[in-house]
């Protein structure tokens, strides 16, 4: 490639080259057959833009507030899992940039800085993502972390009951590092030649078991506003909702849970309609204490 890399396309060619291939497997994979993977590209190829003309385009401001806090333009950085093993400084470099550019960053729970170190690295408002862990109890004492050194809110990823089934982290019996967060906590060095270690990591960390009524406990354990991440359909849209919830995040994880899923773009309209309904419907009852729990957390993210 000559000069300069340009788009992300062109990072992804780097890092291609200088990832060790397990690693770079790991970070562009998806789910079985990639199905999913396909479509989340293919599926934003296909929303052609409609331009208007002879507009005054001077000064533009995408700024906005995402839970109250502002960003520079409605972009996020989702949480993704152990950034040492791209680069030496990991997330605490990620939050950097996320200060550079004002916009919000999500540390993922299975991130290879602590949350203290990324805290106190940068003023990037920071959203803490968590996964929750058969040992409640650590999941709860990584919340408290993040609650105390700053972090804006707790995201929830709901789609991850298990980790999905990546065939190429299978063949390269992919190994994840030993998670300095939980250091004297629980191990997370999973090391078999049984395929992939991290999905062996999941399986023997993560509490399948999690669900709706689990959003309770959740709370009773925070003041954080809580997101919840992976949800793809109306219907659990409205349950989120339901259980009062800041929040949620529509995704498909990255095509890296359930293949055949829909493409997490395809989806975004249905829901924001569901839920807009859902606003005007409920506008007439506003004096009804409960429906102001609806709406607050309606309005929040459509
Ligand atoms: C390498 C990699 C690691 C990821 N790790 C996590 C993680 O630790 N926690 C999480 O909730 N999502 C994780 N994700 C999913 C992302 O947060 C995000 O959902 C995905 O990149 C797709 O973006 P979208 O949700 O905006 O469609 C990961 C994605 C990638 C590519
Ligand atoms: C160290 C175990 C990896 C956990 C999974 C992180 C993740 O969500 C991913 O998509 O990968």
């Amino acid at each position: 490639m000559a000069g300069e890399p340009v788009n992300v396309n062109e990072f992804q060619e780097l890092a291609r080259h200088a990832l060790p291939k397990m690693y770079y497997d790991y970070y562009t994979g998806g789910a079985e057959d990639q199905h999913t993977l396909k479509e989340n590209v293919e599926s934003f190829r296909r929303i052609i833009i409609r331009p208007r003309i002879l507009v005054d385009v001077s000064k533009i401001d995408m700024s906005t507030t995402i839970l109250g806090h502002k960003t520079s333009a409605p972009i996020m950085i989702a949480p993704t899992a152990m950034h040492k093993l791209a680069h030496l400084e990991g997330e605490v470099a990620t939050a950097r940039g996320a200060a550079a550019c004002d916009v919000i960053m999500g540390l993922s729970y299975m991130s290879t800085c602590t949350v203290e170190e990324v805290a106190s690295s940068c003023n990037a408002v920071r959203f803490f993502q968590i996964y929750v862990y058969k040992r409640r109890d650590i999941t709860a004492l990584m919340v408290h972390r993040a609650e105390k050194k700053g972090f804006g809110a707790i995201i929830l990823t709901a789609d991850t009951p298990r980790l999905g089934r990546r065939e190429a982290d299978i063949k390269n019996k992919m190994i994840a590092p030993q998670l300095k967060n939980f250091e004297g906590l629980i191990s997370t060095e999973y090391v078999s030649d049984k395929g992939s270690n991290i999905e062996a990591l999941a399986a023997g960390t993560f509490d399948a078991s999690l669900c709706w009524k689990d959003i309770e406990w959740l709370k009773s354990i925070t003041k954080l506003p809580i997101l919840i991440k992976g949800i793809l359909t109306s219907e659990d849209a409205i349950k989120a909702i339901e259980a009062g919830v800041a929040g949620i995040i529509v995704s498909n994880h990255g095509a890296r849970q359930l293949d055949y899923a829909p493409a997490t773009i395809s989806v975004l309209e249905e829901i924001q309609h569901t839920l807009e309904e859902i606003i005007n419907s409920m506008t007439y009852q506003m004096y009804s204490k409960n429906s102001w729990r609806w709406l607050n957390a309606a309005s929040c993210h459509v």
